[in-house]
């Protein structure tokens, strides 16, 4: 088949690369020359395991391109809508200026009887205002929410979990789904992963809308339980960690995204969240608007509260001292800083006027010009160099694996903050560390950390 997907960002270029690799036709439309240079030359614009070999394989076997020159969708079968839908900048609300300016693109040229689908993540409802914006009825539509994780982007797409495809109209007498042309079309689309058994949920545009929101803002909610736990473990003086390994033993809480530490970030579940607390309000649901309130500020809290234990870690203020922050993508195995704790926790400091180095194995690129006020080293070792207290902030390999000897020799002060919860607290210790967790007993110990209230 041949595909259009317009937008090549986290989500667009992974899936383009990926419809490629399952043998169909791609052209890849995104509107900055930059990215769609790097793209059509087979090299990824941002780093994401594994995407260069797919994109290498797209290349030579001549199945995928990628433009600026929208003119190419004209003769596609199908066209996937994969731009961002940001948070607006002056509220909670998505912002679908992307979305409907992709829209209406495509409608002006794409054939008759072609296939619009959606994979960015939209408010419930969006769905209709895509129609209108298409404003053709020889158009199918239907929406096929994605739900990738980046780092590991590649693999979730080969081998996603589920498919959900969302259908208004259905043609038929047996009710949404069954015999509608969009559902036949995806289903040849994503022929390779049904005939490997991967679930398929067919389902109203509006399910389908809210099946990605709710999904997004159950990870959300998981992960603000278990740092609000370990809130209660440091004030009792218990271990969050060997709680939630106890609670995940239970196979209807599970171990996943129950690890505490200093909260989500990301271009998704903050921005998600708060669009679907906008959509409740909408829709008068007080108690899903109240929740992800809650959930969204346990998480900016554990920010707050992080940069609170620096500040007594120096006797009150970090003014004028001197801190190593290892880590600045939003998680490891990225180089994405959108909504990134760790750079949120490093800006606080350097606003209370710390000399803030940062490091980071893959993100400093994106990180330094937007961020002028922090120092930034390409390696862990001088960003340690005099440190007069060292952030763990994004649980990266390499600064799981540092050595508490070697990294005692370039410090000035052996204190450390194990934001993430990953370091060996007694083999760090024992090398004379004064070292302090997320949840762990030992912030408890201080006077003045700050509550997520706070
Ligand atoms: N990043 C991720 O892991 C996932 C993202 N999503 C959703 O996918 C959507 C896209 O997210 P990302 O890829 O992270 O965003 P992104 O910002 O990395 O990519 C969006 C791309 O769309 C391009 N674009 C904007 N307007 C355009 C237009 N009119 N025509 C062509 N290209 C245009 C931009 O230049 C940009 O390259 C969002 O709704 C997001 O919530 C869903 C699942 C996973
Ligand atoms: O809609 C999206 O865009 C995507 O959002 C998330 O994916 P992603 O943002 O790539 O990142 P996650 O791996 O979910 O991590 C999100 C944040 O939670 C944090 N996290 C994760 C797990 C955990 O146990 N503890 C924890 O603090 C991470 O450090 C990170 O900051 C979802 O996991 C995807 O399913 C979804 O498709």
């Amino acid at each position: 088949m041949k595909i259009s997907v317009i937008g090549c960002g986290y989500l667009g270029a992974v899936h383009a690369a990926t419809l490629a690799s399952m043998g169909h036709t791609v052209v890849g439309i995104d509107t900055d020359a930059d990215k769609v240079g790097h793209l059509a030359r087979g090299f990824a614009p941002f780093f994401e395991p594994g995407l260069e070999d797919l994109l290498a394989d797209g290349r030579d076997t001549g199945r995928l391109a990628f433009s600026t020159d929208m003119d190419l969708v004209a003769d596609c079968d199908m066209h996937f809508l994969c731009v961002g839908t940001p948070q607006s900048k002056t509220s909670d609300v998505a912002d679908l200026t992307y979305l409907e300016a992709a829209s209406r693109s495509v409608a002006a040229r794409a054939k008759a009887g072609a296939a619009v689908v959606g994979k960015s993540t939209v408010p419930v409802g969006t769905v209709r205002r895509v129609r209108e914006w298409l404003g053709r009825d020889d158009l199918e539509l239907a929406w096929n929410p994605e739900f990738l994780r980046q780092g590991t982007a590649v693999k979730d797409s080969l081998v996603p979990d589920r498919l959900v495809y969302g259908v208004d109209d259905a043609d038929d007498d047996a009710g949404v789904g069954v015999g509608h042309r969009a559902v036949r079309i995806l289903d040849e689309v994503y022929a390779p992963l049904l005939h490997a058994g991967v679930p398929r949920i067919v389902c109203n545009a509006a399910t389908a809308e809210l099946i990605k929101s709710a999904a997004n803002a159950y990870l959300a909610t998981k992960l603000s339980y278990i740092n609000a736990m370990a809130e209660l473990c440091d004030a009792a003086g218990a271990d969050v960690t060997q709680l939630s390994a106890a609670m995940g033993l239970d196979p209807r809480i599970g171990q996943r995204y129950l690890a505490a530490g200093l909260g989500f970030g990301g271009g998704c579940l903050p921005k998600d969240i708060r669009s679907f607390r906008a959509q409740a309000r909408d829709l008068a649901v007080d108690s899903v608007d109240a929740w992800m309130g809650l959930v969204d500020s346990i998480n900016v809290g554990q920010r707050g509260r992080v940069a609170a234990l620096a500040a007594d870690l120096c006797g009150g203020s970090v003014a004028g001292r001197r801190i190593a922050v290892l880590g600045a993508a939003f998680k490891p195995d990225t180089d994405d800083i959108r909504d990134s704790p760790a750079l949120d926790v490093a800006v606080r400091l350097a606003g209370a006027g710390a000399h803030v180095v940062v490091t980071d194995p893959k993100a400093i690129n994106n990180a330094w010009m937007r961020y002028p006020q922090l120092q930034f080293e390409s390696s862990a070792p001088a960003a340690l160099e005099g440190a007069e207290i060292v952030l763990l902030l994004t649980e990266w390999p390499e600064f799981r694996a540092l050595d508490p000897f070697e990294t005692a020799s370039r410090v000035r002060r052996q204190v450390i903050i194990d934001a993430r919860n990953v370091l060996d607290g007694d083999a760090w210790r024992a090398a004379g560390w004064d070292l302090y967790g997320m949840g762990t007993g030992d912030a408890g110990l201080l006077s003045s950390v700050e509550t997520h209230a706070g």
